[in-house]
Parts: structure tokens; sequence; C-alpha cells
């Protein structure tokens, strides 16, 4: 096992399986989401936690954050309906669990989880961030996780097309929170949206039917869904892949496929990383509103450094974060 510490524990309220993975704590305080989803088991959800914790390490090395890489996985069974009361004491169960590492673990939202559910973490541990506004946090991170994902976009595209984006075709894969963020800056773009949900339909931009999304032809494909979308097989018609989906690759070996078909990846824990980046500064670091958002631009900086090594953004990404985690 690479990680540092795992711990799983039965909430004691709920009857929920908890999972806290610490993958890395070597630049600091380990930080991850509360993942809050259903699972076929709950080895299922220690599966995420390892593989999702791992690349939190990744994404603070890369983004040159000084914190490591967790996540807490609250893992539903099948059936058990979330009821507010079953939510609530799931809360206070993984608030006390968080508490015991004694901030050596920060928690945030994640996939499940928002805010609102970061309050109730609060009353048991102070080593929640991401709260509202209205209790002194920085609310949701889909803002800066979008103007990351652009300023990586804006650096892929220089990269690749020597241009700005007008006139370029842009296709957004889920149009949740950060994706409709990033269909609405790009205004001199065509662009095209689709989702699985067809609420998310939006009348500024076309349609696309989702199992269309990937072979659409494009200048630049963004995944903003959900992650384990590109594999071996995967048909792409598009130049350029840069989104803010986790764990977009279903093997590594996925990046050099890309590479050999003319393909540019920006590696996702790259691209996504401007939340965190955003939420860290502000609510640990104490920057400015400002200060924050200059480093989540820098991240279109960090993107045209990779695209210049003479490996692929995933090799070059991955020698940035081990040379940044290497003992001094
Ligand atoms: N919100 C953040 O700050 C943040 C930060 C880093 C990474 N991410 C990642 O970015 C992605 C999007 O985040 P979000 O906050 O916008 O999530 P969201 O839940 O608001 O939106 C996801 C959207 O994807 C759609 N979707 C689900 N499966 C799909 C599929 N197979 N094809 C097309 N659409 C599909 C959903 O209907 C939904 O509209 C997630 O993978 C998330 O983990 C988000």
């Amino acid at each position: 096992m690479e990680h540092e510490e795992v711990t799983i524990r039965r909430g004691r309220r709920s009857g929920l399986t908890m999972i806290i993975a610490i993958h890395s704590r070597a630049l600091g305080p380990a930080v991850g989401g509360v993942r809050l989803r259903r699972y076929p088991g709950w080895r299922d959800g220690l599966e995420d936690a390892l593989r999702l914790s791992e690349a939190m390490t990744c994404k603070c090395a890369a983004a040159g954050l000084p914190f490591g890489g967790a996540k807490s996985v609250l893992a539903l069974d099948g059936e058990t309906p979330l009821t507010p009361a079953l939510r609530q004491a799931a809360l206070e169960d993984l608030g006390e669990f968080i508490q015991s590492f004694d901030g050596s673990y920060l928690a945030g939202p994640d996939v499940g989880t928002g805010p609102a559910d970061m309050v109730v973490l609060r009353q048991r541990t102070p080593h929640a961030f991401c709260l509202p506004e209205e209790y002194g946090g920085t609310g949701t991170s889909s803002i800066p996780t979008a103007v990351g994902v652009l300023a990586a976009l804006r650096a892929g595209v220089r990269h690749l097309f020597g241009t700005g984006t007008d006139g370029l075709t842009v296709v957004i894969s889920g149009m949740g929170s950060v994706g409709s963020l990033i269909a609405q800056g790009l205004p001199g773009a065509r662009i095209l949206v689709s989702d699985v949900d067809e609420s998310k339909r939006d009348d500024r931009f076309e349609w696309v039917p989702p199992e269309k999304a990937f072979t659409t032809k494009a200048d630049v494909l963004v995944p903003a869904a959900v992650g384990g979308v590109l594999g071996p097989d995967t048909e792409i018609n598009a130049r350029l892949v840069v989104g803010p989906a986790n764990n977009q690759l279903t093997t590594d070996a996925v990046a050099d496929e890309l590479a050999a078909k003319g393909i540019v990846w920006i590696p996702d824990f790259v691209a996504s990383a401007g939340g965190v980046v955003y939420t860290l500064g502000r609510e640990i670091e104490a920057l400015s509103h400002d200060e924050a958002m200059a480093r989540v631009e820098a991240i279109g900086d960090t993107v045209a450094a990779l695209l210049a090594a003479d490996t692929t953004p995933l090799a070059a990404a991955k020698e940035l974060a081990a040379a940044r985690l290497k003992p001094r």
C-alpha cells in the first residue's frame, strides 16, 4: 500500500461505513473532499477513497500547495433511503472521525456533499473548509474550478493552434455546476453541450446527445461529468481534451495512446485544481480574493510548461508532483 493511513469505522449514530484514506502528508496536512454516495459494497467505497486520495496528493503537489492528499467516503448501500436524519447522523459521525486526526486531515465537499454539509461537520471538528459565505467560508468551489479549467484550456489552445479560443468548436460533456460555467466562459467559441440529464439543456448552446459527445467533431472536448470516461477504445474527435472531471483515464497508459493519436490530453489533476487552490488559499492561508484567483489563473502557466516538455503532459505533471514530494 502506498497510502500513509487508511481507517475504516462504522458510524455509531448512522451505522454507515466511513472511510478516511490519507495518501500523503509529506507536504503538509492532507486535504480531500467528503464523498457521500451509494456503492455496491463498502469495499467499492474503499477503492474510490484509495484512488481519489492519491489523485489529491498529485493535485496539491502539482499546484505547488503545502498540503497532502486524502479522501473521506460515506458508503451508502443500494437501498437504505438517504433521509435528512440519516444524512445529519452520518455527518456528525464523520465530524468526530475527522477530529480524531487532530488537524492532519482537512475535509471539504465532494460528490454528494456541499458547503451546507460542512457546517454540520464543523459542529464536531474545526477541520472542515468550504463553508457557505454566511458562515465565513468561501462557499462553492465551482467558480474557481471553472476559472482554472478555462486557464488550462486557453494554454492548450495556444500550444496546439497558436490562437485564442474565438471561432473554435468546444464540446462540453456534463452541464453541472462547473460545465455550465465553462460554457459561459468562452463567448467567441461555438459551444456544444451535452448531459445525461435533459433538463440541463440550455438554449444559449447547441445540444449534443450524451452518447455522441465524444465523437462529435470539435477542436476541444471538455469532460465535465464523471471519471473513467477515457479508455483505450474511446473514440474522440477533438484535438485537445481538457476538463474538470476527476480521474478521467481508466489507466495511465491511455495518456500514451491519446498522444500517439495526436490528441493532447491535459491531466485532470492539473486542470481541475482551481477549487482547491482558491479555497485553501482563502480559508487556510488567508489570501485575498485577488491573490487566490491569481494562483488559479497560474494553472495556465503550469499547463504551458507541461506542454513544452518532450514527454506526455501526464508524465511531465507526474514528474513535477514527484519532484515536489521528494524528501529534502
Ligand atoms: N465542483 C468542483 O469544484 C470540482 C472540483 C474538481 C473536480 N470536479 C469534478 O468535475 C466534475 C463536474 O463537477 P460538478 O461540480 O460540475 O458536478 P455536478 O454534479 O454539478 O455536474 C455533473 C453533471 O454531469 C452530468 N452527467 C453525469 N453523468 C454523465 C454522463 N455520463 N455524460 C454526460 N453528463 C453526465 C450530470 O447530470 C450533471 O449535470 C466532477 O467529476 C467533479 O468531481 C469538480
